[in-house]
């Protein structure tokens, strides 16, 4: 970690542009921008972490600076209290058990809950290691699908962007790239070979095209971080390049690998490989967090009986009841055999019957693998615009989509594996320290009982069967 004051503050997010409002319609949507003050590992056995709305960050740290050199410590929890009463932020535990081992130098295996606050916990680590004066490519995310690059993209460039206007860091910027599939490949080539940016979030495809054409090098990688780690591992079609960039690129004494996943199942094994391979340094640290409850604990998760026929009408009924602010409806992939017999998908049936029954306020949305990459976008940024709604997709959104907003998952279609269940659920739940309540309901078949019990046993939670009224 950098060592002078400035460095205190790593990075500050704000949630609108700091370009000059054109109207006032731009400027009642502009929320308090939030600094996040990430503080030096002498502090780190305090809260590390705090928001805080801007003009307040530079005092916090001057502040420190000055009661540490009188040697005066009051907790940062304190310091910060007196500067902005009740508007604290602590840290979530994945943060405050990761960020002291990350700034030691560790590699590390972020292990913790979904909506826990991993994707922040790296990029602090990125932000404290990275020169925007240099020229060249110093830190490396790779995801496994565009929607989750495009999401973390969007984050790289917050967080570049309010750490950019911090009048007491560098006035050079940090440029992000998204590598993904089905981006121009070529305008990233003549980007890359002009000035290489600082951060690339990568989908594995794309980025071992470049590497293998010698256009993308990571000499001066800092960071590696692999995303959602162990759907990488089990992708047939992403596997062996992953394996490739692993041995070719991390474990070297001047650079830090991090894993990140909500589950990785047999992790003991998992560590072994990774030093046994030489993918970290052989004292990386497993920060695994909430062991015994892999799950968030305030998901509430039911299960409603029906028959085959009746499941779109239950779903009806459900919606009615529930009155969601925000959902998502999971349905299972279309089989290739159903797809060459010309039969709609069950994604298409169901946006048609919601489209026709539905009758309350939310937009009625779509997203699965079939659609072309321009309508994957558009489905997100829809969902993004605020206004509540359901999107029915498949598991392509089940891992690292972050929608706070999300207060109901329904699993129209059992997911296949207890991990599915794991992430598909949560979907759900993403607001750290909220003290509400998210329900993920199953619409099951009596069959499918036992399969579901099988998920409860190996997840630890339980599930609560749901009558519904005739
Ligand atoms: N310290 C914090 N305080 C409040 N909110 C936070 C904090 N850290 C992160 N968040 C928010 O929590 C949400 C979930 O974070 P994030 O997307 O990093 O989860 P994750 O652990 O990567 O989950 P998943 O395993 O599902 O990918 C985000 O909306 C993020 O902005």
């Amino acid at each position: 970690m950098a060592s002078n004051s400035a460095s205190q503050i790593l990075a500050t997010t704000k949630t609108a542009p700091y370009s000059k409002p054109r109207d006032s319609r731009f400027l009642q949507s502009r929320k308090p921008y939030l600094n996040l003050c990430c503080l030096s590992q002498k502090f780190s056995n305090d809260n590390a972490l705090f928001c805080l709305p801007n003009s307040k960050s530079f005092l916090l740290a001057k502040e420190l600076e000055e009661r540490n050199s009188n040697n005066h410590s009051p907790t940062l929890r304190e310091i910060c209290q007196d500067h902005v009463p009740g508007n604290v932020l602590l840290p979530t535990d994945v943060q405050r058990e990761a960020l002291p081992v990350l700034f030691s130098g560790n590699d590390c295996i972020l292990h913790a809950q979904t909506g826990s606050g991993k994707t922040l916990t790296y990029f602090l680590l990125i932000y404290s290691q990275i020169n925007p004066k240099k020229s060249a490519v110093q830190a490396l995310i790779v995801v496994p699908t565009r929607e989750l690059g495009m999401q973390i993209t969007k984050v790289a460039r917050m967080l570049a962007a309010a750490r950019h206007m911090d009048p007491e860091l560098e006035q050079k910027s940090y440029t992000v790239m998204a590598l993904l599939d089905g981006g121009m490949l070529r305008r990233h080539k003549s980007w890359l070979k002009a000035e290489p940016p600082a951060i690339v979030v990568a989908t594995i495809g794309s980025l071992s095209q470049l590497l293998e054409k010698q256009i993308f090098k990571l000499d001066s990688l800092r960071v590696l971080v692999v995303d959602e780690v162990d759907f990488l591992f089990k992708s047939s079609k992403q596997v062996s390049s992953l394996r490739k960039l692993l041995t070719s690129y991390s474990s070297c004494n001047n650079r830090q690998t991090v894993f990140a996943s909500a589950s990785i199942l047999q992790h003991r094994r998992f560590i072994h490989d990774c030093i046994q391979q030489k993918w970290t340094k052989g004292d990386v640290v497993h920060v695994h967090v909430n062991r015994i409850m892999p799950m968030p604990a305030c998901l509430y998760h039911r299960f409603v009986i029906c028959g085959r026929k009746a499941k779109h009408q239950v779903l009806l009924s459900l919606l009615q009841s529930d009155l969601p602010e925000s959902g998502i409806i999971f349905v299972g992939e279309q089989s290739e055999k159903s797809k060459k017999s010309g039969q709609a998908s069950s994604t298409t049936v169901l946006i048609d019957f919601l489209r026709a029954s539905y009758e309350g306020p939310l937009d009625i949305l779509l997203l699965e693998e079939d659609m072309n990459f321009n309508s994957r976008a558009a489905s997100l940024t829809d969902v993004r615009k605020g206004d509540g709604y359901l999107l029915v997709s498949t598991d392509i959104v089940a891992r690292g989509i972050d929608l706070p907003e999300t207060t109901h998952i329904y699993n129209f279609d059992l997911p296949k594996t207890a991990i599915d269940y794991l992430h598909r659920a949560g979907r759900t739940g993403r607001k750290p320290f909220s003290d509400e309540r998210y329900y993920v309901t199953n619409i099951i078949l009596a069959e499918e009982r036992f399969v579901l019990q099988r998920f409860e046993n190996e997840l630890m939670f339980h599930c609560e069967k749901l009558t519904m009224e005739a």
